[in-house]
């Protein structure tokens, strides 16, 4: 969708702000920029919509050189959302959003239905927010305004520079998981800038390190921190990157304990028997239709009086659905102060996690990005093993 090929920009004082850049952003792909400040990246960006002509080398768009496209009938195709956003004071948060499909001839009411649309799909409620001017906003607010104006015309590219970057922390993780469900239902083909590595890996399918003038490594998330190319990239990503790399880890199945399965039903005094039996202490407690009940203790049922398992099963609350990632099954278990989670796919129990298995899970997909090869060909020898 986005090819760069051998692109360099010298600027006229000589400095070389991009050196022979090559690579491509394919369609509904999100490419995190980062790296240190006066890198190069808001260069490369401008670049695309032709803010800024590269001195040499071709950037192509669809397979067209964007070199022989009039500036002002590429950028229509192109989304810009930049930190200051640059909303125009004087008109409302409607009026705003609208401006590209008005620029572009839309008749006033199908622009501003569109905006409408827009506002909403941002988060923001058209009957709330359509009529404000831009100072009566928060910045998250602004920031979403942004975004929406950037996605009126639907352009099939977004250019994204630290859009971000201006708000607090905590405004700014939910901006970025707001963008992340926005992206999922749009799939834009977007380049997005940030010198956050945190944003970079939670954002990018891939992300592009960028050095001096040039990229170090170019790959999706997991590998540029479980296989940094070189000691730049290393240095970049940090110390702590086992524990950025816990959110882009997903659990797989194969990652999970299989404890006993009791149902609620089950009579105590045979549940009992086959625990012990097991030399289980506890055993995952799921509903007549299959759907995870909860939990109880081999001592709990011994000690009862009751008949069934389920008059003595405790309510499991720490659970997740397959597939969410390691940090999120850490803090659930933090949260609820549990020993390990449940998993589930859709309504079917899977497994629990462990604290064991979870670390487990991180130094198997670590070394499968490091020998290249996938997470159930890792095996290792770990201290629980001995
Ligand atoms: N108009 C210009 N004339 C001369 N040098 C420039 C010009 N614009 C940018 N540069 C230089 O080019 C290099 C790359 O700048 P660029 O803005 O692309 O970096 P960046 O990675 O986006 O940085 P930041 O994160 O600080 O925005 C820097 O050394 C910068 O000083």
């Amino acid at each position: 969708m986005i090819r760069f090929e051998h692109v360099t920009k010298r600027y006229p004082d000589g400095t070389t702000a991009v050196d022979d850049l090559s690579f491509e952003v394919a369609e509904g792909e999100l490419v995190t920029l980062v790296g240190p400040s006066g890198c190069g990246k808001t260069t490369t960006m401008k670049m695309v919509n032709r803010l800024i002509e590269p001195t040499s080398g071709r950037i192509l768009l669809d397979g067209e050189d964007i070199a022989t496209v009039d500036p002002v009938r590429l950028r229509r195709r192109i989304g810009y959302v930049i930190q200051q956003v640059g909303l125009f004071p004087h008109k409302t948060v409607l009026d705003n959003t609208a401006t590209v499909p008005a620029l572009l001839g839309w008749k006033r009411a199908k622009a501003r239905a569109r905006a409408a649309e827009l506002l909403d799909l941002v988060g923001l409620d058209p009957g709330t927010f359509g009529d404000r001017y831009p100072e009566q906003l928060s910045g998250g607010q602004r920031q979403r305004v942004g975004v929406a104006r950037a996605l009126a015309a639907d352009p099939p590219v977004l250019l994204m520079d630290e859009p971000f970057g201006a708000v607090d922390p905590v405004v700014r993780e939910r901006l970025q998981s707001e963008f992340l469900r926005l992206q999922a239902a749009v799939r834009k083909t977007v380049l997005f800038v940030t010198h956050d590595i945190e944003e970079a890996v939670r954002l990018g399918d891939r992300i592009a390190v960028y050095g001096e003038g040039r990229i170090e490594q170019f790959d999706p998330p997991a590998t540029v921190l479980g296989a940094p190319a070189t000691p730049y990239v290393a240095d970049f990503v940090g110390a702590d990157r086992g524990l950025k790399r816990l959110s882009v880890t997903e659990i797989q199945s194969g990652d999970l304990e299989q404890p006993p399965v009791v149902r609620i039903e089950d009579p105590v005094a045979a549940t009992v028997e086959r625990l012990d039996a097991e030399g289980a202490r506890w055993a995952v407690v799921l509903d007549r239709d299959g759907t995870l009940h909860g939990w109880v203790s081999a001592d709990a049922l011994r000690g009862a009086t009751v008949k069934t398992v389920g008059e003595q099963a405790r309510r499991m609350e720490a659970w997740l659905p397959v597939g969410s990632n390691l940090k999120q099954a850490f803090s659930v278990m933090l949260q609820h102060d549990a020993g390990w989670i449940a998993v589930v796919d859709g309504e079917r129990f899977l497994g629990v996690l462990t604290p064991a298995r979870l670390h487990e899970a991180l130094r198997r997909s670590i070394d499968a990005d490091t020998e290249g090869v996938s997470r159930a060909e890792v095996e290792f020898d770990s201290i629980s093993a001995i």
